[in-house]
């Protein structure tokens, strides 16, 4: 392997070779420039246009929203439109770049998810994939500023990293609050986690700092370039621990001209709630566990009842009673229907008005000489003057009365989601969930809410109606544009040779037409799911999966019945108490043992001292704490420093000046910490930032200020895995101070 880096000598053979490859970037940014510009023409060609059919208006909308996609991308690919040049053994070089361009008949650019591109990121010595050079090409804007070059020939080893001046290059550069994409330096071992098939559960684990994050998200550029139409239809995906982290990863993904994927939380996933409310972790824990679904239905169940004592209700002047035994019935009716709870609830109360019913009935439709010989005619009659239809007219009126409607609620209530969940939590004689209703709803009240859903049912009828008035209103105006070309035909019909012309309503009927008006929702599928609880997903990726407990689990896998899945987490790092154990665990109840795992094993993030300096405080961790190896040294040894919060922030206000700053705290003793440090926020955007392990898990930033180790692994049972993650966020340098002194940060320092 040969390296070139940082040319500059005028006219060496290094020189030349920038040149060569200056002149075909240049040619590549002026066709990205063309191609802007043609679209920009086409878009604003559709905005232009005014007026028109209801029809025309929404295809132009349609229209437009994809010139607009399109550019959006155009935009995204413009810093490091091209990064990389394979030379085959046969054939002329190709270029790598993060979108394709292509002349008409040759591939000015191929796009790096292309298989075609594929050498770059695996191509070996041993294994070159016909290729016999590998170039990374560096720019800064439109400018090529250097080139690393791996030549593949049997006889020069190459080593285990690909592309390794540029690796390291993208591994030492300054963190900002925003993670950068990867698709320059992907590695072997990642790229096949990336390119594996769409289809199944995949199973990422690895150690932190081993590209997970990255992985998964050019996992999601990658299978939307391979199966765009499938994908975009049903969108993309990608769950996250907490917003913060969503905004830190938000760039990647744009910038690899790829929109339209939805992040969010678990918490974000029940449209409509917000989930604000702090609880403990001992509360979340337990509304996390499985045998909520058992406590969901019993709660359902509860709330179908049948009264204790006999109720009485008073319709025009009748006193009417219901009783155990005549509600009994419905009740079984109802639950033996199969039905969810809101749906079923009509045969209940359809057999409640029956007895109702019945007893008016009797009283103002007996007849009391039914029998009697001597009575009209002379002979029997029957017991009851009233009809079916007077019977029915009764039900009627009971149904519409409302004494018995407040019975009907009473026994057997239509419940949305939340009313019933407060009323579940403010009844319950469970301490550990007993609450007061109203107060909003917590992260781990979501999955429960999205549970009852599915055993209450939702009432979609004001919904059904809405959508037979819209199919009336499209079959209203369909038979109206028929109507008018009826009117033109006989018009036309005048003379005879028109009249021989089929008109449009000869040819098409209103339904059909009516198809046609239908509303074309120019929505990206990711802005449709994000509000629709019932969307199914064409992929979904969950990252920090380790940390989701086995309520939020069943929420996902409704929302990915297909099970077309990239799981990615390390087991090592789970913090929450009712997070993974192990992937078999998690996935068993859904997928069974069908589910593939990748491994990976390479830390790009933490240098070799910390992970060194890592593994001697977790040496006594049980289980063992299975290590990553770091891919370069930093040349720092973490720092020990002991003092009182002054000290603390003093230290931490002579951390280098360049590049970002954590200061990691115990959950404990954040107030504490931050009174200490009260210029540091948690705004990713600012150079330092005070965060807890858990705020803290999957970012990473240049250097970290670890306050009391100790307190951090005492905090929680899982605190051994919560100091990992602490010890593993710095990209560069780590300092270990423990406060001196009971409070701690008593605010001294102010
Ligand atoms: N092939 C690569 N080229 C350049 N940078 C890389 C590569 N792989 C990973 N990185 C960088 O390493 C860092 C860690 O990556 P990432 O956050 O994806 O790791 P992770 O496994 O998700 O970590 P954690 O378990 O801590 O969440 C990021 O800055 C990422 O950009």
């Amino acid at each position: 392997m040969s390296s070139l880096s940082s040319i500059s000598v005028a006219d060496s053979p290094e020189a030349r070779a920038i040149a060569e490859e200056q002149e075909h970037v240049t040619m590549l940014y002026t066709r990205l420039d063309e191609l802007r510009d043609r679209v920009r023409g086409q878009l604003t060609g559709q905005w232009s246009q005014g007026g028109g059919t209801p029809q025309a208006r929404l295809q132009r909308d349609v229209a437009a929203h994809g010139y607009a996609e399109r550019l959006a991308r155009y935009e995204a690919v413009e810093s490091g439109l091209c990064f990389g040049r394979l030379d085959p053994r046969d054939g002329g070089p190709l270029r790598i770049g993060r979108i394709g361009i292509h002349d008409t008949d040759e591939p000015l650019l191929v796009d790096w998810r292309a298989p075609a591109a594929r050498p770059f990121y695996v191509a070996t010595a041993v294994t070159p994939y016909g290729i016999v050079r590998r170039r990374h090409i560096r720019t800064r804007g439109r400018t090529v500023v250097g080139l690393d070059d791996e030549v593949f020939d049997a006889t020069a080893g190459n080593g285990p990293l690909v592309g390794e001046a540029a690796l390291i290059a993208a591994l030492d550069a300054h963190r900002t609050g925003r993670m950068r994409d990867i698709v320059e330096t992907i590695q072997a071992e990642q790229d096949r986690v990336i390119r594996s098939a769409a289809g199944g559960v995949l199973v990422v684990q690895g150690g932190p700092g081993t590209g997970k994050t990255a992985v998964a998200l050019h996992r999601a550029a990658y299978l939307l370039y391979t199966h765009r139409e499938q994908l975009s239809a049903r969108g993309v995906l990608i769950v996250g621990p907490n917003p913060m982290f969503l905004r830190y990863i938000s760039q990647v993904l744009p910038s690899l001209a790829e929109t339209g994927v939805l992040l969010a939380t678990p918490a974000d996933l029940f449209p409509g709630v917000v989930a604000t409310r702090r609880e403990t972790a001992a509360t979340a824990e337990v509304k996390g566990r499985s045998d909520m679904v058992d406590f969901l239905i019993e709660g359902v169940r509860a709330r179908q009842r049948v009264p204790e004592t006999p109720v009485e209700i008073v319709v025009d002047r009748h006193v009417l009673r219901l009783d155990r035994y005549d509600c009994e019935t419905p009740r079984r009716r109802a639950r033996e229907s199969g039905r969810l709870h809101n749906l079923a609830r009509p045969i209940f109360v359809a057999g409640v008005l029956d007895v109702l019913a019945e007893q008016v009935a009797e009283r103002i439709g007996a007849d009391p000489f039914w029998n009697d010989p001597l009575g009209e005619d002379d002979a029997p009659g029957t017991p009851n003057v009233l009809d079916e239809a007077d019977v029915a007219d009764i039900r009627g009126d009971l149904a519409g009365d409302p004494g018995v409607r407040a019975v009907l609620d009473e026994l057997w209530p239509v419940l949305t989601p939340e009313r019933f969940l407060d009323d579940l939590f403010a009844t319950t004689d469970r301490d550990e969930l007993r609450r007061e209703p109203g107060g909003g709803w917590s992260a781990a009240d979501v999955p429960l809410l999205d549970e009852a859903v599915e055993l209450l049912g939702e009432d979609d009828s004001a919904a059904r109606a809405r959508q037979a008035r819209d199919l009336r209103r499209r079959l209203d105006y369909a038979q109206g544009v028929l109507d008018i070309s009826a009117g033109s035909k006989s018009y036309e019909a005048e003379d005879d040779f028109e009249a021989e012309i089929p008109n449009v309503a000869d040819v098409i009927e209103a339904g059909v037409l009516a198809e046609r008006y239908a509303d074309r929702d120019v929505r990206t599928a990711a802005e449709r799911a994000a509000v629709d609880r019932r969307w199914a997903f064409g992929h979904v990726i969950v990252d920090e999966a380790q940390e989701l407990s086995p309520m939020a689990w069943r929420m996902l896998m409704r929302r990915c019945p297909s099970r077309s899945m990239t799981i990615v987490g390390d087991l090592a790092q789970t913090g929450a108490a009712g997070g993974a154990g192990s992937w078999g665990e998690v996935l068993s109840p859904y997928v069974s043992d069908r589910w593939r795992l990748a491994a990976l094993s390479v830390s790009y993030r933490t240098p070799a001292e910390i992970m060194a300096y890592a593994g001697r405080l977790l040496a006594d961790a049980d289980p063992p704490i299975e290590l990553p190896r770091p891919v370069r040294s930093s040349g720092a040894e973490p720092r020990e420093l002991t003092g009182d919060a002054a000290a603390l922030a003093a230290v931490v206000a002579g951390e280098p000046g360049a590049g970002s700053l954590a200061v990691i705290v115990p959950a404990g003793r954040r107030a504490e910490v931050a009174a200490a440090l009260p210029h540091l926020g948690s705004d990713l955007d600012e150079p330092a930032v005070l965060l807890t392990v858990t705020e803290a898990k999957g970012l990473e930033f240049d250097h970290v200020v670890l306050v009391d180790p100790e307190l951090i692994r005492g905090e929680s049972p899982r605190g051994v895995n919560d100091l990992y993650v602490a010890l593993t966020r710095a990209t560069r340098s780590l300092t270990v101070f423990r406060v001196t002194g009971g409070a701690g940060c008593d605010g001294g320092t102010r």
